[in-house]
């Protein structure tokens, strides 16, 4: 773990973790009020100009302010704009208003796109980056859980297929990620418990004593307590960072497919209800427990930590069965499209031993996953 305090404080809570990837390292800020103290920003900021790329729910809350925070300085000229707000709307052609605004504003090279949202806002900003121009740079100002704690960090960016979530994209990594914790108040309870799946995530796959954390502060964190979320924001992006330098691309043997769990089955639930119906951490929720169930049939955990999983999730008012609508062949036929799959073979992130650890494999045999989705389909069909 390497949290660093920043030399340069913009107040005495804020806390710096490191991104480090060589000559394209970058510090994520995170604090209260960050939006406030919009130096931290402009000064990752190299050229004159800036996109605020942001959509019509984050804009009347955020967008002055984040404005307001890069006019400070008197060297920025500021344009913005507006998607419409929602999964579904993460799509190619929604993501050609960027350029078409970029391309109408006359923006060069050294222009700035900077992502004001949660997720989706976040990984079509950094897709857009990553083509306009063959390349301009990109900020992250992220204001949901989800985006505080995992999506605006690692520079995994694009857009979905309606065949397939996030298919089309690239990896491209900001220069800065503000974090303003002071954003969440403004969140919905469904979005909060959304990123909390993937808060919880970082505690199954490598942080046993955050995942004892969480058990233990899970209410705090519903409540919003200032200090129980700034830990786990911190301790998330710590987490993530780490993973991140050590395998940026997600390479076949790194370490980087571990942030996948859950995600097989989770994308396939959020491909099959239809983009925006479940909430992606909703889906990764009711994905970890598959994949949990799958490594205890296979003898790798063991029944109380399951148990403890479903536990967990189910207190951060998570689901932990799959879509009722959903059948095990219809898993099967969107599972195979993973970016994971090597060769025609599924891998998948499953849990194996003690808490806290868990391996990216093809090895299972097939049959268990089979019990797994016929178990969860026939279950969730029962409770419907
Ligand atoms: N790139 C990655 O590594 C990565 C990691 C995790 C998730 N993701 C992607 O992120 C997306 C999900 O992100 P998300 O959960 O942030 O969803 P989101 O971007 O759709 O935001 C959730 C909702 O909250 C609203 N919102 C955002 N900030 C708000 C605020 N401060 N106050 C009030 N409302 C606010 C948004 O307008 C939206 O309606 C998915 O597309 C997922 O695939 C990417
Ligand atoms: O950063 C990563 O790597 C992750 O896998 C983080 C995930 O939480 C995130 O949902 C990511 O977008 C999934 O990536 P994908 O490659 O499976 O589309
Ligand atoms: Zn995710």
């Amino acid at each position: 773990m390497h949290a660093v305090a920043a030399p340069e404080r913009a107040s005495a809570s804020m806390k710096t973790v490191h991104v480090d990837l060589g000559d394209r390292s970058y510090p994520i800020y995170i604090g209260a009020g960050l939006l406030n103290h919009g130096e931290l920003l402009r000064k990752h900021i190299p050229g004159k100009r800036v996109l605020i790329v942001t959509n019509e729910t984050i804009a009347p809350l955020y967008l002055e302010r984040c404005r307001k925070a890069l006019l400070e300085g008197g060297q920025l000229q500021v344009d913005d704009v507006i998607l419409p707000d929602g999964e579904e709307y993460k799509s190619l052609e929604v993501l050609e208003k960027v350029w078409d605004k970029a391309l109408e504003c006359r923006m060069d090279r050294g222009t700035t796109f900077l992502a004001l949202g949660g997720g989706v806002v976040g990984d079509m900003t950094g897709f857009a980056a990553a083509c306009y121009q063959r390349g301009v740079h990109f900020v992250q100002v992220p204001t949901t859980v989800m985006s505080q704690v995992d999506s605006s960090v690692g520079g995994k960016t694009g857009v979905n297929h309606p065949l397939g979530k996030n298919m089309i994209g690239a990896f491209y990594q900001p220069r800065v990620v503000l974090v303003d914790t002071d954003t969440l108040a403004s969140l919905p309870d469904r979005e909060l418990a959304s990123g909390i799946s993937e808060v919880v995530k970082y505690g199954l796959i490598r942080d046993a004593p955050f995942f004892e954390w969480l058990e233990a502060n899970m209410e705090r964190l519903l409540e919003r307590d200032p200090g129980a979320i700034a830990y786990a924001v911190e301790r998330s992006c710590i987490n993530k960072a780490e993973v991140v330098a050590a395998d940026e691309r997600e390479s076949s043997e790194g370490v980087r497919a571990t942030l996948n769990l859950g995600h097989t089955f989770g994308h396939a639930i959020e491909t099959g209800t239809g983009y925006g119906v479940w909430l992606h951490g909703e889906a990764v929720a009711a994905g970890t427990v598959m994949a949990a169930d799958l490594s205890y049939r296979l003898g790798w955990i063991d029944k109380s930590l399951y148990d403890r999983i479903v536990s967990l999730l189910t207190r951060a008012r998570l689901p932990t069965l799959p879509p009722a609508s959903m059948t095990a062949d219809q898993f099967r036929s969107l599972m195979a499209v993973d970016k994971k799959v090597l060769a025609g073979k599924l891998r998948l992130i499953l849990l194996r031993g003690a808490l806290g650890n868990c391996v990216v494999t093809g090895d299972f045999d097939p049959a268990k996953l089979d019990e797994t989705l016929n178990h969860f389909c026939a279950k969730s069909a029962a409770s419907a």
